[in-house]
């Protein structure tokens, strides 16, 4: 590989060598020299490393938006905010032109009904009939779910159960956030191990938790497992998303964003988009604002959300491993 740069020698030539997307880059550059080259549960293949950190700074509204291709930060604000809901029907994502779930519900419909629909129509006919998505829509007890509902089980006293109240998770944190700042307790966690089964994909993001150092709080996200050429733009923008958000709501001023990666890998149908952000350099420090203070932080809609000084380089599509 006599074409390849040393470290030093790559580094030198940086514009802006600080720029903290460059963990990102060199993680991606690591993982495709390096990695560990296996044939995964979908069949794609990935190169993978184990265990990995990367850092940010969220103060004066700054975002860990990428920088060498363009990310569409409103899709993945729409997809949080899906989550605060509790919803895990992908109803209401495809009626706002997300689809970034539907390649899941579509596999099992056409896996069942034999059929060969296009994602298009599937999309289609999941917001038009309502029994439709019902049955076929759904992911199973997700995200959503486990944030703002994970399911508790009361003694009936005679050797049954029946279900108790939901706990909602999010507004815990909020209130101890509120109540013990200095608490190591601020967790929010999807991986609900009763109900991994039922569910279409197990949690990658699994554990949010938060830490309070003077006035400002911070956000650390553990992912399992990382599809660090499509997912892990959404996941660290909606780690620094969440994290502003329950600042907000908590009269706190945003620390850092701490992402922590176990199987982090690039699935090898991606060449074409890690050899061209290889070629890329960071640049830019993209903001965003809120600029609504709803009155609890299920209340938020995509329009109190606005981001600034954002001039990526160009989009490189991808496709998904399902
Ligand atoms: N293989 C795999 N990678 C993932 O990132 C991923 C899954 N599976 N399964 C569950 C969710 C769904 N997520 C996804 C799925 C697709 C995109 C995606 O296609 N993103 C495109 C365009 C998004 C758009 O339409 O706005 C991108 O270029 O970022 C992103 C995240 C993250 N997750
Ligand atoms: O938010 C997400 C959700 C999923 N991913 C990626 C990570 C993996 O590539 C797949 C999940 O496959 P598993 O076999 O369950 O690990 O989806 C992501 O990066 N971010």
């Amino acid at each position: 590989m006599a074409t390849m740069l040393s470290p030093t020698d790559s580094q030198q030539k940086r514009a802006d060598p600080g720029h903290w997307e460059w963990q990102y880059i060199d993680l991606m550059r690591r993982i495709w020299e390096h990695g560990d080259e296996r044939i995964d549960r979908t069949g794609v293949g990935t190169r993978s490393v184990f265990g990995a950190q990367i850092r940010f700074d969220l103060s004066d509204g700054k975002m860990p938006l990428l920088t060498t291709k363009r990310v569409y930060w409103k899709t993945a604000t729409r997809e949080l905010l899906w989550f605060l809901t509790g919803d895990t029907n992908i109803r209401n994502l495809c009626a706002q032109g997300v689809e970034i779930w539907t390649d899941w519900p579509l596999d099992r419909f056409r896996k069942a009904a034999s059929s060969d629909i296009s994602r298009a129509d599937f999309s289609r006919r999941i917001v038009d009939d309502a029994d439709f998505a019902a049955e076929w829509g759904d992911l199973g007890p997700v995200y959503g779910k486990q944030w703002v509902d994970w399911p508790t089980y009361q003694p009936n006293g005679d050797g049954t159960f029946s279900p108790g109240p939901g706990i909602n998770q999010v507004a815990q944190v909020i209130e101890s956030l509120k109540a013990n700042p200095g608490s190591r307790r601020h967790i929010i966690e999807g991986w609900n191990v009763a109900e991994l089964d039922a569910m279409a994909l197990p949690p990658c993001h699994k554990t949010y938790q938060f830490h309070v150092s003077g006035n400002r709080l911070s956000g650390l996200l553990y992912q399992r497992s990382c599809d660090l050429g499509l997912g892990f733009a959404f996941n660290m923008w909606s780690l620094a998303l969440l994290t502003r958000m329950l600042a907000q709501q908590t009269g706190m001023e945003p620390g850092e964003a701490v992402w922590m990666g176990g199987d982090v890998h690039l699935y090898l149908n991606h060449a074409e988009l890690v050899e061209a952000q290889l070629t890329r350099e960071p640049a830019g420090a993209p903001r965003l604002e809120i600029v609504r203070r709803p009155d609890s932080i299920f209340d938020f809609r995509i329009e109190d959300f606005s981001v600034v000084d954002y001039s990526p380089q160009a989009h490189i599509s991808a496709p998904v491993a399902v």
